[in-house]
């Protein structure tokens, strides 16, 4: 094809000089090509130095395990843990001081409950490690100033995922736990429809994945675990007891934690695991989740934001058990000490074990309405409020827990009422946040 007029023509005009030799044309052309070669050579070979000698280095093996979540979880981070300087934090965490202390194993120990119940621990002797994975489902800053909370007090957190089988290995080789409190999950009823994998991965892997450790491990530690209240599902008979149906879940979490009781049962039933299922009921407080009603509403009350209130069919009430956390906490120690110990050592059952489920509510359940009435009386301002229909994303319209089984078991008596309850949230909330509008979290 004939080059068109437009290709003679020079992109920098003027300094086209048709008349210099074609020697010297090809001298500059070979010149500048030279140069170009050069130029790009040494970016390659920068490029591959920093491709070897910049990327970290393959983490130095305290454990010969390693599963493909290990390998993926690897790639993108080196291991935080390991060696003898990190082993000696390990063990001085989780020293029992007290006589017949217990040593514990808290899994999500920087949420909002592991926290609470750390703390408890620690204060009573008991030794105390803490694990959790921070990760960001919501704001972390608050999981690190837990972490902070504890750390003043003796206890290490462990930065680490339940699915970390070497791991989890590592912290039974380094201490014979007597105990696992295993309050590490996705939380969240609503968010499983986002995330539905994020139930998968920590609810039901996870706790696999913890449960072969401690069927293997030797002793075998006694565990103690957080289910919930929305395994009661779209049952309608209240109060919720212990001995009612629960296969009627209404959200992807409540069916996960369903799953766990389930899987708990395997666990007891093949190698003589002593577990103990916890059904919280919309557990409230200081240092709680801002993922939860009652601490989203208190941020936008005080910004002057609009709040979401549900109600269900036929303007009817939703209401929930709210239960304040130091009644949880005193559940959770209760359940911890009452506990038997697992009857297997190194996988193999020796005899039947202990397997428990208990509701862990206030038995006595508030319309969300009055929740957000007593929140306005606390902060002194009027929500704005937006009556709207539960929306089908797995909430159900109301809980009610009966408590009679945990109350015979370990006396388990709730004394703090929402009203009092939600007086020390909002102190806690101001302390932390302030009471302006700005708290942008
Ligand atoms: O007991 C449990 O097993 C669970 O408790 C908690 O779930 P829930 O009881 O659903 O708490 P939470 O979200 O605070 O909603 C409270 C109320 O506000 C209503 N609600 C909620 C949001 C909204 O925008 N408007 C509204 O009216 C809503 O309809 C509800 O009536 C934990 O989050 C969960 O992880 C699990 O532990």
């Amino acid at each position: 094809m004939k080059s068109s007029h437009l290709d003679n023509i020079p992109s920098t005009p003027g300094k086209f000089k048709i008349e210099k030799s074609q020697y010297l044309h090809r001298f500059r052309w070979h010149y500048s090509y030279l140069a170009k070669l050069t130029f790009w050579s040494f970016v390659f070979l920068g490029l591959i130095f920093i491709f070897f000698f910049k990327s970290p280095p393959p983490p130095s093996s305290p454990s010969s395990i390693i599963t493909p979540s290990d390998l993926s979880r690897r790639s993108l981070k080196t291991r935080s843990w390991g060696g003898p300087v990190w082993e000696k934090r390990v063990r001085s965490s989780a020293k029992i001081r007290s006589k017949s202390g217990f040593s514990v194993l808290v899994t999500g120990a920087a949420g909002f409950v592991g926290t609470h119940v750390s703390a408890s621990l620690k204060r009573r002797g008991d030794g105390v490690l803490g694990l959790d994975n921070f990760n960001d489902y919501y704001d972390p800053s608050l999981k690190r100033a837990r972490q902070a909370l504890l750390e003043r007090s003796g206890i290490y957190i462990v930065e680490g995922d339940i699915n970390d089988v070497a791991l989890l290995k590592k912290l039974f080789e380094v201490i014979p736990f007597t105990h696992v409190m295993h309050l590490a999950a996705q939380a969240g009823v609503r968010y499983a429809m986002e995330n539905p994998n994020s139930y998968i991965h920590s609810n039901i892997a996870g706790f696999v994945n913890l449960l072969e450790v401690c069927k293997s491990a030797n002793p075998q530690p006694a565990i103690v675990w957080a289910s919930s209240s929305s395994v009661y599902g779209l049952n309608t008979k209240v109060p919720f007891s212990e001995k009612d149906r629960t296969d009627q879940p209404a959200s992807l979490y409540a069916a996960t934690k369903k799953a766990g009781e389930e899987i708990a049962h395997t666990y007891n039933h093949i190698y003589g695991l002593s577990l103990t299922g916890l059904r919280f009921f919309t557990v409230y407080g200081p240092w709680g989740r801002p993922d939860m009603a009652y601490f989203f509403f208190t941020r936008d009350i005080l910004k002057g934001k609009a709040i979401p209130i549900f109600e269900s069919a036929n303007h009817g009430t939703v209401a929930r058990d709210f239960t304040y956390i130091d009644d949880i906490v005193k559940g959770c120690l209760g359940a911890l000490d009452t506990a038997e110990k697992s009857t297997g050592s190194g996988g193999k059952k020796k005899g039947p074990a202990q397997l428990r489920i208990f509701n862990l509510g206030n038995t006595s359940p508030v319309p969300v309405s009055d929740l957000v009435s007593i929140l306005e009386k606390l902060l002194k301002v009027k929500a704005k409020r937006r009556v709207m229909k539960l929306p089908r994303n797995g909430d159900v319209p109301f809980t009610h827990a009966n408590i009679s089984l945990a109350q015979r078991e370990f006396g388990y008596k709730p004394t703090t009422d929402l009203q009092m309850g939600l007086k020390k949230f909002v102190r806690w909330y101001v302390s932390y946040y302030g009471s302006g509008k700005k708290s942008d979290h």
